[in-house]
């Protein structure tokens, strides 16, 4: 794997991409450009944080503090805001990828281990229901050879592995803290990285998954470009995201409830409003159930499908690298 990559060179290289694709640089010279056009070159590019427009450059580093600011608090207040309905979606988008023994799993965006941690516990339940079966068709063991079964963690993945990529080094510090604390250590493995320049090679996991991550990325057709990049021919992305919720009575409570309560709950438990206000401003700007699968298909990806879950407050949209 390549090696993880520091943040101040992040926030250079997201500063110099932007620079690249904004078309700022011209091979006109300077003399040939009208007064006009020269205000036109100086502008950066624009795009949102939440309801805010703010430029480009500008994003990553928002973005970042706000998950620097909410990393300690970020699993207990999943857990209040939405009832304990977020470990629903992602057990859903487990039993919605259903690894085989084997998979090769990069979780982009993976924060605090949600996803990583299902992973693993999903494919042990796989591989041992296999050994279970197995056993009990050979009737002459010895009970050490039983044990030895048993025994040995990396075997009972099955040859799996997860690898979680994130930008924040402060959600990777809980998370790696959580995995310690739960015996997590064979098949895992965290790198600090950028959706956007993911630092691996071409054609490498089998299964790329981004869970509430894509919705805080600058370029999101440029993250989805390198999800592609990044999959085996075969394998298979998969997002859980925010999404549009389609009916008119569930919406209007959801609104009341995402701008009345969330920050609310944000700045009692976490001591943080404005992250909050971020996090139901962004859910808004996302693009629509139908409006990501076209992105997703724009990246090269076949077979797009997308499940709504609860009214279409998330989506699960699921594509192919064929
Ligand atoms: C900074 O960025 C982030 C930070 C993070 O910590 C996390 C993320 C990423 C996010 C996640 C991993 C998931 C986080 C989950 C959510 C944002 C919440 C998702 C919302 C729901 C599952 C519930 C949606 C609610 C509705 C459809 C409407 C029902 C609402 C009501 C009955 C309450 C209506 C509210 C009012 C009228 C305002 C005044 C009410 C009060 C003061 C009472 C407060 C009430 C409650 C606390 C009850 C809450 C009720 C529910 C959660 C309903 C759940 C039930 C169902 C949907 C069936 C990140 O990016
Ligand atoms: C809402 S959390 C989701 C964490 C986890 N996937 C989950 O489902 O609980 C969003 C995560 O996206 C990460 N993130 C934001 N922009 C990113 C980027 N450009 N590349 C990689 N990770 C990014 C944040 O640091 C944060 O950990």
């Amino acid at each position: 794997m390549a090696a993880p990559r520091s943040c101040g060179l992040w926030s250079y290289a997201r500063a110099m991409r932007s620079y690249r694709f904004s078309g700022l640089r011209s091979s006109w010279p300077g003399s040939l450009l009208s007064p006009r056009l020269l205000s036109q070159e100086k502008r950066a590019p624009e795009t949102h944080f939440g309801f805010e427009t703010v430029s480009e450059e500008e994003k990553g580093g928002k973005v970042y503090q706000v998950f620097e600011s909410v990393a300690k608090k970020y699993d207990v207040m999943n857990d209040m805001m939405s009832l304990g309905i977020h470990r629903v979606w992602k057990d859903l988008l487990l039993r919605k990828m259903h690894p085989l023994p084997g998979t090769q799993l990069l979780d982009v965006a993976g924060g605090t281990g949600d996803i990583a941690f299902r992973f693993l516990n999903y494919v042990q339940a796989q591989y041992q229901g296999k050994q279970k079966r197995k056993l009990r068709a050979q009737q002459n063991l010895s009970w050490e050879e039983i044990a030895k079964k048993y025994q040995n963690e990396e075997d009972s993945l099955g040859g799996s592995r997860v690898m979680v990529c994130d930008i924040n080094r402060e959600m990777l510090k809980i998370g790696k803290q959580k995995a310690f604390d739960r015996g997590y250590k064979a098949g895992l493995a965290w790198v600090l990285g950028d959706a956007e320049e993911l630092p691996f090679d071409d054609d490498k996991f089998d299964v790329y998954t981004i869970a509430f991550g894509i919705r805080n990325v600058t370029h999101i057709d440029q993250a989805l470009q390198e999800a592609h990049r990044v999959l085996k021919p075969g394998g298979r992305f998969l997002c859980l995201e925010f999404s549009q919720v389609n009916n008119p009575l569930i919406s209007r409570l959801y609104d009341l409830y995402s701008f009345q309560v969330i920050p609310v709950l944000g700045e009692v438990v976490a001591g943080d409003w404005k992250s909050y206000q971020y996090l139901v401003e962004s859910i808004r700007k996302f693009p629509s159930q139908e409006e990501f699968k076209e992105m997703i298909e724009d990246a090269g990806f076949q077979k797009v499908t997308y499940e709504s879950l609860t009214s279409g407050i998330v989506a699960i949209h699921s594509g192919f690298k064929l």
